[in-house]
């Protein structure tokens, strides 16, 4: 599991760390770890010329300290100090392995830049000189690695309202932030690398699953299974205007754990999903129900509402989401939305949504009492309880026609199966992309494609 602490939380474990160490040592360990992961960013320190961006707080003594680390290990280094204060211990171990302190215009021939501007401490935006020196280093292509958070980003939300780094690697301490899993800003930091400093932590508000958690909450079958105990699941998607919704839904259903799927629709999409998949059968008893993927004129509110207030539970996609409504108790409901329709929910821009998934994601999920599943590049989970979900493993290639409609099945399947609705959000979303890079390989693919890959995604997982 990958935790994400705030701000509070970390200043806390740290000030509880500190008090039983030698005065620095926090720092040194940090240091430590970003010399160290500098250097195979780089693929070694002997001649490189490393560009130091110093703030005026600790996150600038942890790159003065490093670049000290890299100077002894024969780097050039190089401090641009962007404010009238810099870590003066810092500054001190810098200068006295040959390290100096020099202008904006070295950045031009660095090999690296360490972005050391603010960490923790830092609020959005940019200084300008700070923006200046970020600006030139993506004008000449020279990679930035951030020193904790990439700054400029809002750590505690994992927004950018304001211009900020955007880092080929991020080395952070002691555990994530939010701003390494929620986008915008998680798209900013690059591949993350956590050292660990010691800190003693307390349970994370942000969380996401690795490969072995999902493995652990995958219902697999046992020698009693059945095809009912394995779980049914009815699907209600699609219409005469989208029947493709409604057979990549089932292809995505299918390639879930469960053992039956019960189509319900116009005669003429059944034909076209039992083509396709032949066993599956008509309407009868589920223990769950995937409903609303690409229904259009289908669309019967009040047969939906009856079936979110019947006892068994409901992923809630695409058209279906018009039914919902804030009243009620709807605990066991997963609603599937994009940016667009959960702006459509709340009354909100979709830029809005964009700019603060986060925010919006938990709002709906406490205004609606459902489980959120909002989708996108980084998908963010929030329950009714407050929990949050993010998961980060998808592909960009994953953006294409009916993927949500697979998602929308295998999430489907996985509450028939008897996960909680967070867990099948959070285990759907990881094999959805899992899948997505099997079939894609870095390049184009399809829904279909996806789908037709979870079960291979799936296998890789579990064996
Ligand atoms: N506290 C600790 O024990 C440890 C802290 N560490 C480092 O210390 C960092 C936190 O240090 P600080 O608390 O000194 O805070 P920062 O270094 O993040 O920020 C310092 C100061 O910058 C100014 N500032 C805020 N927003 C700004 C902006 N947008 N542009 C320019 N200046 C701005 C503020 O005056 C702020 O206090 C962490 O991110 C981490 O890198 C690590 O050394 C590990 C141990
Ligand atoms: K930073």
């Amino acid at each position: 599991m990958r935790q994400a602490h705030t701000v509070e939380q970390v200043r806390a474990a740290e000030a509880a760390l500190m008090a039983k160490l030698p005065e620095g040592t926090l720092m040194q360990r940090a240091a430590a770890g970003l010399a160290v992961a500098v250097s195979n960013f780089l693929g070694g320190t002997y001649g490189a010329r490393v560009v130091l961006l110093i703030g005026s707080g600790d996150n600038g003594g942890d790159a003065l300290y490093a670049g000290a680390r890299l100077a002894r290990r024969g780097a050039q280094v190089t401090a641009v100090l962007l404010s009238s204060h810099a870590h003066p211990g810092g500054l001190a171990a810098l200068l006295a392995v040959g390290g100096r302190v020099g202008a904006t215009s070295d950045i031009v021939s660095a090999d690296v830049v360490l972005d050391g501007i603010v960490g923790i401490g830092g609020r959005p935006g940019l200084r300008p000189d700070a923006l200046a020196a970020v600006q030139l280093a993506e004008q000449y292509g020279v990679p930035i690695v951030a020193v904790d958070t990439p700054s400029g980003v809002d750590v505690d939300t994992g927004e950018t309202p304001e211009p900020h780094v955007r880092a080929a690697l991020t080395v952070t301490f002691g555990t994530h932030k939010i701003c390494h899993l929620v986008d915008p800003a998680a798209s900013a930091c690059g591949p993350v690398h956590l050292i660990d400093i010691g800190l003693d932590l307390p349970p994370a508000e942000v969380q996401s699953l690795q490969a072995a958690d999902v493995r652990a909450l995958y219902p697999i079958p046992h020698g009693e299974s059945d095809k009912y105990s394995r779980g049914v699941l009815g699907l209600m998607v699609g219409s005469p205007q989208y029947p493709g919704a409604a057979v990549i839904a089932t292809t995505g259903a299918l390639a879930g754990p469960i053992g039956m799927v019960r189509y319900v629709g116009p005669d003429a999409v059944a034909a076209a999903v039992r083509e396709a998949h032949p066993e599956v059968v008509g309407d009868g008893r589920v223990q769950a129900w995937t409903i609303g993927s690409g229904l259009g004129d289908e669309l019967d509110v009040p047969r939906i509402r009856e079936l979110l207030d019947a006892d068994e539970p409901v992923v809630l996609d695409a058209d279906g989401l018009k039914a919902l409504d804030d009243s009620g108790d709807h605990v066991d409901v997963l609603a599937t939305p994009h940016a667009g329709e959960l702006a459509r929910l709340l009354g909100v821009e979709r830029a809005t949504v964009e700019a603060e998934r986060l925010k919006y994601a938990r709002l709906a999920a406490e205004r609606f009492d459902v489980t959120v599943l909002l989708k996108g590049a980084t998908t963010v989970i929030a329950g009714p309880d407050g929990e949050v979900r993010v998961n980060t493993n998808a592909t960009p290639w994953l953006a294409t026609a009916g993927a949500g409609d697979v998602l929308a099945g295998l999430c489907g399947s996985l509450l028939a199966a008897g996960l909680t609705p967070l867990d099948a959000a959070a285990v759907g979303a990881y094999l959805h992309a899992s899948a997505a890079n099997l079939s894609s390989s870095g390049g184009p693919t399809t829904a279909i494609a996806v789908a037709q890959a979870l079960p291979e995604a799936t296998r890789l997982l579990l064996s």
